[in-house]
């Protein structure tokens, strides 16, 4: 029997993406797996093809070549009602998070509408929803906000608590695979420590898997078990965290790291 840690829950083959009357594909033939509960963390400069990536694997944009297979099912082609069953199991937290939010609707309706949208049919096994109120309360303790959040409008919160807010709303429909789109990037460094540490918390309780997108290679060493390094489109450099420092690294990873 294959281990927990073991289960591919989302393989990439071959992703690649060129924009209108560019000369160069934005990503160029990405290929990765994530295991089950791991983070794996993607590093690389700005324009290096980070958010394209994530906006293809979401299904926000279409690659032009390549397959996303989540949970056995290549998505990376399936439209409209064929599709949207499976976009319950992959959520997104951006980096701007008052852009995420829904400025007129309560922190507790921005909670409750994913749940509404796609997760009515799945079958949580870390939350239950017995109520709106209750199912509320829980998301709220998970990102460690008090419960009395659930009336405010975003505009009332702290940037660290809304993006904890986006947080809640992406892990609440029980996702196979979270993407983090520079999570961090809109906040102070004390929220950003507690922000990652909140996520790697909630990654090893919920047993939740991460695509970590960052250009901040000193955040990706610290969140992921396996790291990724983007330059130009294209996949230059993936190795185990812990040989981040090793000899054999990629010139343009020695050049991250010198910045680091
Ligand atoms: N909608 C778009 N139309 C045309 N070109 C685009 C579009 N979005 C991104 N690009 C181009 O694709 C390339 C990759 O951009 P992308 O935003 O994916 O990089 P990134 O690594 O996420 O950068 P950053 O860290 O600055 O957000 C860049 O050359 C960018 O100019």
């Amino acid at each position: 029997m294959r281990s927990q840690a073991s289960q591919v829950v989302l393989h990439v083959e071959q992703l690649t993406r060129t924009y209108a009357g560019a000369e160069h594909p934005a990503i160029n033939a990405i290929s990765f797996t994530l295991n089950r509960g791991e983070c794996l963390g993607l590093v690389g400069e700005s324009g290096c093809g980070k958010s394209t990536l994530a906006r293809c694997l979401l299904r926000i944009e279409d690659a032009d070549y390549g397959s996303i297979q989540l949970g056995g099912q290549d998505i990376a082609r399936l439209n409209g009602r064929r599709l949207r069953p499976h976009r319950r199991k992959i959520q997104i937290v951006f980096q701007n998070p008052s852009a995420a939010l829904n400025p007129k609707l309560t922190i507790g309706a921005s909670l409750i509408d994913p749940y509404e949208q796609l997760g009515r049919d799945a079958k949580l096994t870390h939350f239950t929803y017995t109520s709106k109120e209750a199912y509320i309360r829980q998301l709220l303790e998970a990102v460690e906000l008090p419960s009395e959040l659930a009336n405010r409008y975003p505009h009332e919160l702290s940037g660290g608590q809304r993006q904890r807010v986006t947080i809640a709303r992406a892990i609440g429909i029980e996702p196979d695979v979270v993407v983090l789109d520079e999570p961090t990037a809109s906040l102070d460094v004390i929220s950003q420590g507690a922000i990652l540490q909140l996520l790697t918390d909630l990654r090893i309780s919920l047993g939740l898997s991460y695509v970590f997108i960052s250009h901040d290679l000193a955040a990706v060493h610290r969140m992921s078990q396996r790291i990724i390094v983007m330059q130009s489109g294209q996949i230059v450099d993936q190795f185990g965290a812990d040989a981040l420092f090793a000899e054999e690294r990629h010139p343009y990873t020695k050049e991250l790291i010198s910045i680091f």
